[in-house]
């Protein structure tokens, strides 16, 4: 399995120094790090920031969230078929909501392959302080990715007073008791808490997690080999699921039919279309708590 990391955080708050960090950790271990860069402009600056020899798959002109996840996927496709690497690092624009971020990564296809570590998000603590300046959507963007971080920085710290430190801390902390937290310079992070993430419910950690861990948002990847469901069987089973599931996707067997369809779910809408190849019966489901809901056909 290869790790994936994403990292998150607003604009200019630090993520590509972070990526610069991250790669120089694996190398270290004597690991090969890929890196997905996505920049909203026309030329991505930032990818003078990898090192040459790490494969490098840029996406110009959009970000991971709004340039569908259809293309984040071939990318990874591309990346898991041609490109020799280890551990998968992808730096997602200050424009992305982290659920859209980890929904793009998570697909069926590769879910057996891809173990999605989770969302390091950089804070700008300084940008903190002052975020009552911004726009309202820009700050509740800002909300959203310490909200649902699994590894939480608070960089910048070299430019704040002792006590506006303090008081940026125990502020974020309180959006997101869940995530270790870390006052950084530069982005500096010790590789150990990096390796200790981990965003992908499985079975063998689905058991050692404690309760505050499972918390997060996380994904689950289901397998329906040997069952079959209606249509509606499943839309009154989505009815019973909380409201912290966010998104679902995969193949979903129906009955009479020889093809699993391709299904999609996202905030209480679903989609099906029939799938003219057979694919493996699997769907990721991503949200808070999603190692607690139960799951159709299942016991
Ligand atoms: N003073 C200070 N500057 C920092 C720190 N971390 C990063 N910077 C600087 O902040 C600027 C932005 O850092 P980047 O790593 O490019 O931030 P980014 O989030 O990738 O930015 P975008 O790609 O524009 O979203 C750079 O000039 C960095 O050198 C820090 O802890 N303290």
């Amino acid at each position: 399995m290869k790790d994936v990391y994403l990292l998150s955080g607003f604009l200019g708050s630090g993520k590509t120094t972070l990526l610069a960090n991250m790669i120089g950790h694996f190398k270290e271990q004597g690991l090969k790090p890929a890196v997905i860069m996505n920049e909203l402009g026309e030329l991505n600056f930032d990818s003078q920031a990898v090192e040459e020899g790490v494969p490098l798959k840029e996406m110009l002109n959009g970000c991971i969230c709004c340039s569908g996840s259809e293309k984040t996927e071939a990318q990874i496709q591309t990346l898991l078929a041609e490109a020799v690497f280890d551990v998968l690092l992808i730096e997602t624009t200050g424009a992305a909501h982290p659920v859209e971020a980890l929904d793009a990564v998570y697909s069926p296809l590769f879910a057996e392959e891809l173990n999605i570590k989770g969302i390091v998000t950089v804070a700008d603590s300084k940008r903190w302080l002052t975020r009552n300046d911004m726009s309202p959507q820009s700050r509740s963007l800002f909300l959203e990715q310490i909200r649902h971080a699994h590894l939480l920085l608070i960089n910048k710290s070299d430019l704040l007073s002792d006590t506006e430190l303090a008081t940026a801390t125990f502020e974020i902390q309180g959006i997101n008791e869940y995530a270790p937290i870390l006052q950084t310079t530069n982005a500096k992070v010790p590789l150990k808490m990096l390796q200790e993430m981990q965003a992908t419910a499985r079975p063998d950690y689905i058991e050692k997690a404690d309760l505050g861990k499972q918390l997060h948002l996380s994904s689950r990847l289901v397998d329906f080999t040997g069952l079959a469901f209606t249509q509606q069987e499943i839309e009154d089973w989505l009815r019973t699921l909380p409201t912290t599931i966010y998104r679902m996707k995969g193949y979903i067997p129906i009955k009479g039919n020889s093809k699993p369809m391709l299904f999609q779910y996202a905030y209480g809408l679903t989609q099906w279309m029939p799938e003219y190849v057979k694919m493996a019966p699997k769907l990721v489901i991503i949200g808070d708590q999603v190692n607690d809901i139960s799951i159709i056909g299942k016991a």
